[in-house]
Formats: C-alpha cells, sequence, structure tokens
C-alpha cells in the first residue's frame, strides 16, 4: 500500500472468489496508483473480468480486502465503488443510440447544474457548457448534441469514457477498451487514456493486444489459473515474455500450413453487390479452401459485407452457391444454403446465454444429436465435450450456462457451434476478439482445418497481424465498396494500413483487368474471362 506516500492508491489485497464452490481468484493482489495506467494480462478465464467486478463493486469477493489510500473499503454495488471514486468501463457498448452525448452524461453525473426555479430541474444550458469542458480537457472532439448511435466505435468508446470521467472517478477500470477497434481508433483511445494519466487517475485496463500493453502500460500484472504469476514494471518487459508469463510453456502463434489448401472451385459467387445504396456494385467470388479476409476503416462497407454473406443483413445483389442461384435475404437462407455466422456481438445475438455450453455447441445442429426426433442428452454431451477437447474451452461443466463462461471461452463455444453444424462457409466477425493468445491460435488452427476440408472463411477482422496471418487473399473495402483484392503474399502490414487508409492508391485502370488473380489459378496464364475474382463497376 502506498498510502504514505500520498500517491493515491487503490487495491485489493489476498483476494479470492468463487462461483458455486469453484474458485476462479486465488489470494491475488492488485494495487494502482493515481498517475499510472496498470495493464491487467492474463489468458481467458484466468479472472481478469472477475478481479474487476471484485475491484468495481459487481461482486463481493469470497475473502480479501479492497483499500483506498490504506483505508479498507467494501463496495456492496457498483454504484458504492463509484461514489468511492472508482469507475469502470465495460467491454460491450451500453448506450443507448438514440440519446444524445449530452444526456449519455447526464445519467452519470456526480452532479447536475440545476435551476433556481422549475422545482430545481436541469438546466441544460449549464449542463451543455459542462459537458464540453469536460469533453475539452479529455481532448475528445464530440458533438454533445449527437445522437450516441450516429458516432462511430471510437467515439462510442470515448462516450463510454466520459461518462465514466463524469462520476469525477480517481480510478479508471476499463475491460478490454480496444477489442474490436480498428488500428487507428484503437490508438486514439489509448491517447486519452495516456491523457487522463497525466490528469492523476489510475487506469487499469484489460488487453489481449500484447504490442498495446507494451507501448501504453506503466506496469504490468498477470494472472494465471485465478493466481497473479507476476507484478512487473513495463520498462523492459517484450511481448513474448508477457506473453510467456500468460501461458506458459504452450504454443503461442498458428502455423500457417505450408500446402496451400486454396482450390480453384468457386463455392460462392456475387455479382452487382451493393454495400451501401448509393456505393458502387461489385463482383467477388469466395473459392472453396480459402480464407478470405475482408477489411476496410469503418463506413468502409467490410463489416457490411460479411453481414450479407453471412445472412444478418439482407444481401443486395445476387448469389450462387455452387452455381446455383440462392436467396441470401436472412440468417435462415444462409443457414440453408450451409452458410454459419458468427457476429462480434457474441452475448447479445451468437448464443443462448442461459442454455448450456453443450447446447450452444449444438444449436445450429440439433438435427445430428437426435434419435428418433429426440435431442439425445448422451450425444450431445459427447459432442460437446470433443470440441471442449480440441478448442480447449474452459467451462465450469458441459452443462453450465453460457453465461458463466470468460467472454473468451464463450467466442471459442461460438466456434464450435458452426463447425459442429457442417456449414461450408462461414462468415465470420472478429474471430479472436477477447481471446488470449493461446486461444487464438487454436481458433486459427481450427479455421485452416475446416478450409482444408474444403470449408471456406470470409473473415472481417480490424486486427491487421491476424489479417496477414490467416488470410489467402484480402478484400480492401473503401468508401462503401470494394476497392481491391489482394493475395496476401503482396502485403506486409505497412501496406495493408495504407490501402484501408486510402493512403496507397491502387495502381493501374480500376476495372476488370486490374483484378488480382486467385491464387490457384495464377498460375496459369488467365485470359480475362477466366478471372471473375473481382470487377469493378466503376472507379470511385
Ligand atoms: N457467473 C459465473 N458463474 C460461474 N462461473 C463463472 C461466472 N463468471 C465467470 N465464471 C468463471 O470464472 C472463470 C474466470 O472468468 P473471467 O470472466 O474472470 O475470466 P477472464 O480472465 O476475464 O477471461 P476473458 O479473457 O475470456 O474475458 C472462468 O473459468 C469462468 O468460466
Amino acid at each position: 500500500m502506498a498510502a504514505t506516500t500520498g500517491v493515491p492508491t487503490f487495491g485489493v489485497r489476498a483476494a479470492v472468489h468463487d462461483y458455486s464452490g469453484v474458485v476462479v481468484l486465488r489470494d491475488v493482489d492488485f494495487e494502482l496508483h493515481g498517475g499510472e495506467i496498470h495493464a491487467l494480462l492474463g489468458e481467458n478465464g484466468s479472472g481478469k473480468s472477475t478481479l474487476i467486478k471484485v475491484l468495481t463493486g459487481a461482486v463481493r469477493p469470497t475473502a480479501g480486502t479492497l483499500y483506498l489510500d490504506g483505508d479498507p473499503v467494501a463496495f456492496a454495488t457498483p454504484q458504492q465503488a463509484q461514489a468511492a471514486g472508482v469507475a469502470v468501463v465495460h467491454q460491450n457498448y451500453n448506450l443507448f443510440p438514440d440519446l444524445t452525448v449530452e444526456k449519455t452524461l447526464l445519467a452519470s453525473a456526480a452532479s447536475t447544474p440545476r435551476r433556481l426555479t422549475g422545482l430545481g430541474a436541469v438546466d441544460h444550458r449549464a449542463w451543455r457548457q459542462r459537458v464540453e469542458q469536460l469533453l475539452d480537457r479529455l481532448g475528445v472532439d464530440l458533438d454533445p448534441r449527437s445522437p450516441v448511435g450516429a458516432l462511430g466505435p471510437a467515439e462510442r468508446k470515448f462516450v463510454e469514457i466520459a461518462r465514466a470521467m463524469a462520476t469525477e472517478p480517481r480510478f479508471l477500470i476499463l475491460d478490454e477498451p480496444t477489442a474490436s477497434l480498428e488500428p487507428s481508433a484503437a490508438d486514439r483511445v489509448l491517447a486519452l487514456m495516456r491523457t487522463l494519466r497525466t490528469h492523476g487517475v489510475g487506469l487499469a485496463f484489460v488487453s489481449h493486444r500484447l504490442d498495446e500493453v507494451a507501448a501504453t502500460a506503466d506496469r504490468v500484472t498477470v494472472l494465471r489459473d485465478g493466481a497473479r504469476v507476476a507484478e512487473r514494471a513495463s520498462t523492459g518487459l517484450t511481448t513474448a515474455e508477457m506473453a510467456r508469463l500468460m501461458v506458459g510453456d504452450r504454443p503461442q502463434e498458428s502455423l500457417r500450413p505450408e500446402v496451400p489448401t486454396v482450390r480453384p472451385d468457386v463455392l460462392l459467387r456475387l455479382r452487382e453487390v451493393r454495400c451501401v445504396d448509393e456505393g458502387d456494385s461489385f463482383d467477388l467470388d469466395v473459392h472453396a479452401g480459402e480464407i478470405l479476409a475482408v477489411t476496410g476503416l469503418v463506413g468502409s462497407g467490410a463489416a457490411r459485407f460479411v453481414s450479407m454473406v453471412g445472412g444478418d443483413v439482407p444481401l443486395h445483389g445476387r448469389a450462387e452457391m455452387d452455381g446455383r442461384e440462392v436467396r441470401l435475404r436472412t440468417a435462415r437462407d444462409a443457414q440453408a444454403q450451409g452458410i454459419g455466422f458468427i457476429p462480434e456481438d457474441r452475448k447479445a445475438r451468437g448464443l443462448v446465454l442461459e442454455h448450456s455450453c453443450a447446447v450452444n455447441i449444438s444449436l445450429a445442429s440439433l438435427g445430428q444429436v437426435a434419435t428418433t426426433g429426440r435431442v439425445s442428452r448422451r450425444r450431445l454431451l459427447r459432442r460437446a465435450e470433443e470440441f471442449r477437447t480440441r478448442l480447449d474451452i474452459r467451462m465450469p461443466s458441459l452443462t453450465a450456462p453460457a453465461s458463466a463462461l470468460s467472454g473468451g471461452n464463450q467466442q471459442k463455444v461460438l466456434v464450435a457451434k458452426w463447425l459442429a453444424s457442417g456449414v461450408r462457409l462461414i462468415a465470420v466477425e472478429e474471430p479472436t476478439q477477447g481471446v488470449d493468445i493461446g486461444g487464438r491460435a487454436q481458433i486459427h488452427d481450427l479455421l485452416h482445418e475446416f478450409t482444408a476440408g474444403g470449408g471456406a472463411v470470409v473473415l472481417f477482422s480490424t486486427d491487421v497481424r491476424e489479417v496477414l496471418g490467416l488470410a489467402d487473399r484480402v478484400a480492401v473495402f473503401r468508401h462503401g465498396c470494394l476497392s481491391r483484392v489482394h493475395p496476401v503474399g503482396d502485403l506486409d502490414q505497412a501496406r495493408l494500413t495504407a490501402l484501408t487508409a486510402g493512403e496507397e492508391q491502387d495502381p493501374g485502370p480500376r476495372a476488370v483487368d486490374a483484378a488480382v488473380p486467385h491464387p490457384a489459378t495464377a498460375a496459369s496464364a488467365p485470359t480475362p474471362s477466366s478471372r471473375p475474382t473481382v470487377r469493378m463497376e466503376s472507379s470511385r
């Protein structure tokens, strides 16, 4: 405890927590100082979120003592933690899209200006001024009157941070603040955290992106299996060492299979597709055996394209599966064509949280575990056990509800659900968001295995390294439209970032002859008609 030094200090000593007798935190010490950024690292299920819940009053620890400036404290609710100066920003967006920025902040303000007349109603003009001052202090350029739903992901994260800061905390705890943000947006959030540090706020954050931890954190605490295994200054600590502390000796990076698995057969042929009403249309083929990454900045159309392939939003354009015209307007249409969809928002839409892990794994294929029309519990559990082993899913038991799994393990269940279902194409948004380094490798291996067996993956990821490490081809979207498809061998991190941001223009005429042939057909000299991979209908 650093109370005697005058540095504001908040932490917990010897925290223990169990869920129904299963111990998930074991004697954990964690200390946060004012004016520092402290990263909390650990594999999926290592106890990070539980520790955050303990620190912020969402759960009461089974044992252990919270302290603030040297004095013991106890928080029965998050409101009590907030009143004591400890605020939290949760991982998932928790905002009402129709509310304006200023009204969103109003709901959580420590105090609000009141009119002297009108029964002390809120003085909205004075409040707007206060919001403007707050945003100014944070260095955030946001219009207080803008509805939250109209903002991009980084701006929404700013609003969540500003909302927490409206409670005037001395300590701010952020659960994966940059997950799902593309690199430039993540950088802006990290810059905001640094600004808060200069104001003396003590920040703790969880991240699986170790390079941003190395670049941002002053100290790191590492949890493994619910126990603290290290607490170190980050100076001189490499990302490789962080990973080793987290996972021990397990393999950390997925290896691309040496033999290219891409096949020339077109599995899904898309024609005259439009991602936005006023955008240009484009054609794109997805081949059996390939991982096609789709990338672009917010609003580029990339994420929307993957949602269309997955049937999450209606496809505007024509689709053929195995040469047969098909309808792709709903998730049901997609599934009927053998297409699975893994949305980014796995909690709200990917899983049925109150159902067991075993049921969730077989959710898209209950018929396969049924005998004489009834789901066989034995077969359901056997199959769930198979996937639990293959993906190393940490779950209290096969029959525990999916809500009892850590975020990264929920993601693995979602991947298992589609792998188990026998679909031929998986459209996936952010496949390893919130997944630790070991889990990433397992999910990557499974996706490779899936494509090696003739399946195809259409992947949206904001993680440039994941795109380069996983994909066979990369489709770059800009301004709501496909810009160009590149074989992954032509790209490195800098080039892909530049292409995505539009800093590097695609060379040559942007028409059918500018198309990049598919790797599987590139060896033979293609005629224009034999390489229909990408066709730009018109330039932008
Ligand atoms: N409500 C719950 N009921 C039962 N077990 C739970 C519950 N919440 C979490 N757990 C278990 O506690 C352990 C720690 O989970 P926690 O969410 O703290 O991990 P985490 O380190 O935050 O993981 P991730 O990186 O995946 O978010 C996991 O084994 C998880 O299954």
